[in-house]
């Protein structure tokens, strides 16, 4: 099933020399660790057995297919150990979920990161002959965009980028009460939040009444491809398009909708606000107009979801845990009466880290080696698909005391050795120069909402039963979170 979920890219000109990237993790043990010469070979991996051709997809539809895919896999890390492969559909996967494997695997990610990609939106590409933006880039291509892209977005003073959440999240507060579903409005947020970041949050405040319509729009074509696309997660995209089966009719039409709103959103923007003001003016700078467009609107749609079911999470984690509702109001009153900034080390920050580390949108990270390399004493070759294993990392008891209890105060620094926290466990943004691109943005937005939150309410969640994480190309909440908000 990963190899119909995703395409995977053959990677060309893979050196087969035996690679030690003992200087990577400097431990004697680690090197003992990693690098030993008794390796074994990948056939001695731990296995789940399937059957000829299709695999273990039979086991994944009886375990609740691929919504639950986080949780068969981390079943299969319980049964079989932090390595373990596994053929469901096709291809074979090497899934790991030991933080130090986890770290050498981006150690050795190579110059040009390869990530395995939906399969559904690689075929639509094709079909459509559509160039995309960073996230399906590759080689060269992607360098080059990610080189202009960074200093913009993660380097350096990025001050901006929390003035251009200002005018969403007034906006939020406005319109939080108990009659909207709380996942549209987060949805229409978070493209707003972009939006702002494109045009600068001075014009975005100025401008934001006659953009909240094309902004209202896109939030549900996006939402859309979302629910479209998630539809299609067990059926080959290859075999669903040529037989334009319904499910494949329904992608299409979504992706292409959400495609041209987003380019004539962009244009507009482009074209009515030339001030310079913002990143449009800053990529204009550096690319062509089509290049602008098409970096930019993967920004939009990786921003759209991920943003939106981080910051869900995230209230129905502060929402239930009332405890530390009370000590955020408490530390950010402070913080204010102070005139202070919150430092690296706040209660806030670590908050969000917390919920990110149970609730990672993206449950599985990928690379695919570019260098054969020992990883958790096995042999693996260039070309082996990895899937790390983040959903299970984040909830093991090794990685973390209590591992399902809500508890910032792990992530506090000086109380470190006590509550004992590996950092390398929770990465939901993933590390190394593949990295989420949006990480500084989605931080600052992630904090000052909150923020704005806990200032202007006390809010409780009022589902009688936890809400369940399931997988709908990210992880979103099994049920609708039902929010009880009270202005203070
Ligand atoms: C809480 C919110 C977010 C989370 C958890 C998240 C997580 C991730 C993850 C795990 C990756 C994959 C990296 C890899 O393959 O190693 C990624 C890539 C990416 N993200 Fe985010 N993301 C978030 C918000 C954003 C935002 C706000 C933007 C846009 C400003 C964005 C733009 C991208 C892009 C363009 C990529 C592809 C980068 C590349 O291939 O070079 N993300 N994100």
């Amino acid at each position: 099933m990963i190899s119909k979920f995703f395409e995977i890219y053959s990677v060309k000109n893979i050196k087969v020399s035996t690679y030690c990237y003992s200087t990577m993790l400097c431990t004697k043990s680690n090197i003992a660790r990693y690098c030993t010469s008794s390796a074994k070979e990948l056939k001695d991996i731990p296995c789940a057995k399937g059957l000829p051709i299709i695999g273990t997809t039979l086991s994944l539809i009886l375990a609740g297919s691929t919504p639950k895919l986080h949780k068969y896999i981390d079943k299969r890390h319980q049964q079989l150990g932090p390595i373990f492969k596994e053929r469901i559909g096709p291809v074979e996967c090497v899934f790991i979920s030991d933080p130090q494997a986890i770290r050498l695997a981006f150690a050795c990610e190579g110059k040009y990161p390869y990530h395995v990609l939906p399969e559904a939106w690689t075929t639509y590409n094709a079909l459509h002959n559509v160039s995309r933006g960073l996230f399906f880039m590759n080689g060269q291509e992607w360098l080059h965009f990610r080189r202009i892209l960074n200093p913009l977005l993660l380097k350096g003073d990025q001050s901006w980028l929390k003035d251009c959440c200002g005018p969403a999240i007034e906006n939020l507060i406005g319109k939080i009460d108990n009659k909207y579903e709380i996942d549209s409005m987060l949805y229409h947020w978070s493209i707003e939040v972009i939006v702002s970041v494109l045009i600068g949050a001075s014009n975005y405040a100025e401008n934001k009444e006659r953009l909240d319509k094309e902004i209202g729009y896109l939030a549900s074509i996006l939402h859309l491809i979302f629910e479209t696309s998630s539809k299609l997660a067990l059926i080959p995209s290859g075999f669903a398009a040529k037989y334009r089966i319904p499910r494949w009719k329904k992608f299409e039409v979504s992706v292409t909708m959400a495609l041209k709103s987003t380019a004539d959103l962009v244009s507009n923007l482009a074209t009515n606000y030339e001030n310079g003001e913002g990143l449009l003016g800053k990529l204009k700078e550096q690319m062509t107009m089509n290049e602008v467009v098409k970096i930019v609107i993967d920004l939009i749609l990786a921003a759209g979801d991920t943003t939106a079911y981080s910051m869900e999470w995230l209230l129905y984690s502060v929402g239930r845990n009332l405890e530390v509702q009370k000590r955020l109001r408490e530390e950010i009153r402070d913080y204010e009466n102070k005139g202070l900034r919150l430092n690296s080390n706040s209660y806030l920050k670590n908050t969000i880290k917390e919920s990110l580390r149970l609730y990672p949108v993206a449950p599985f990270l990928t690379r695919i080696l570019p260098e054969p390399v020992t990883i958790n004493g096995y042999k693996l070759s260039a070309g082996t698909v990895l899937i790390m294993s983040i959903f299970t990392t984040g909830r093991d008891k090794r990685n973390f005391n209590n591992p399902l209890v809500f508890d910032p105060d792990r992530w506090n620094r000086s109380e470190e050795v006590r509550t004992g926290v590996v950092h390398s466990a929770a990465l939901p943004f993933a590390m190394g120069v593949r990295s989420c691109i949006g990480r500084k943005l989605a931080e600052a937005q992630l904090q000052l909402t909150l923020a704005k939150i806990v200032q202007n309410f006390d809010f409780k969640v009022t589902n009688k039963k936890e809400v369940d994480v399931i997988l709908k190309m990210v992880a979103v909440p099994s049920r609708q979170i039902e929010f009880q908000f009270k202005r203070i």
